[in-house]
């Protein structure tokens, strides 16, 4: 099962010609995230301020296939592809009305914030993500 979670497009995601604007996209992506993270009760303030660990991402590969307009609701179905020592393979699949709009391939790496090394994933955030886990949906090319 992947998380899932909406987000309404609102007014201000959207360019002059009434499609959504990439950028707004990407914002939304990352409360997505950080939502995933909390439905298993890892709170990102917590990992970055009292742990001091972050999320980067180190790459994103994303597919624009239909505009989504003012007033749509996107859902969000993010599927965890692989959980590495401290690497995480995410693919997120967002849909209007069932109609997939646009979706992503995103690799995150756990750092310290500290010197912003890689950092093996802490066991409660490992089991979370576990959650989601669809190793199926790994291509070659990810
Ligand atoms: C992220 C890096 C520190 C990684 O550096 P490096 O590659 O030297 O580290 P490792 O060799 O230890 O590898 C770690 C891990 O990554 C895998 N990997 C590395 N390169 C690749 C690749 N090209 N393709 C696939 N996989 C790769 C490697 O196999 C290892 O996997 P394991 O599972 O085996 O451990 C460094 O690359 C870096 O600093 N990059 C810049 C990141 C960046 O600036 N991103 C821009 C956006 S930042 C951002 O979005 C963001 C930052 C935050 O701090 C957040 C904090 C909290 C929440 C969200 C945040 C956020 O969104």
């Amino acid at each position: 099962m992947p998380f899932k979670i909406s987000k309404p497009m609102r007014f201000g995601d959207c360019d002059l010609t009434g499609i959504a604007y990439h950028p707004a996209y990407l914002s939304m992506l990352v409360d997505v995230n950080e939502a995933m993270f909390a439905s298993f009760g890892v709170t990102w303030k917590e990992l970055m301020y009292d742990r001091k660990l972050g999320l980067p991402s180190l790459k994103m590969n994303i597919l624009f296939k239909k505009p989504a307009v003012y007033g749509d609701t996107l859902d969000f179905n993010v599927h965890v592809r692989r959980i590495g020592k401290s690497s995480l393979d995410l693919y997120t699949v967002v849909e209007v009305d069932g109609e997939v709009i646009w979706t992503i391939e995103q690799l995150i790496v756990m750092t310290s914030t500290v010197d912003h090394k890689s950092h093996p994933w802490p066991e409660d955030c490992r089991l979370g993500l576990t959650t989601y886990l669809h190793p199926e949906l790994l291509t070659d090319e990810a």
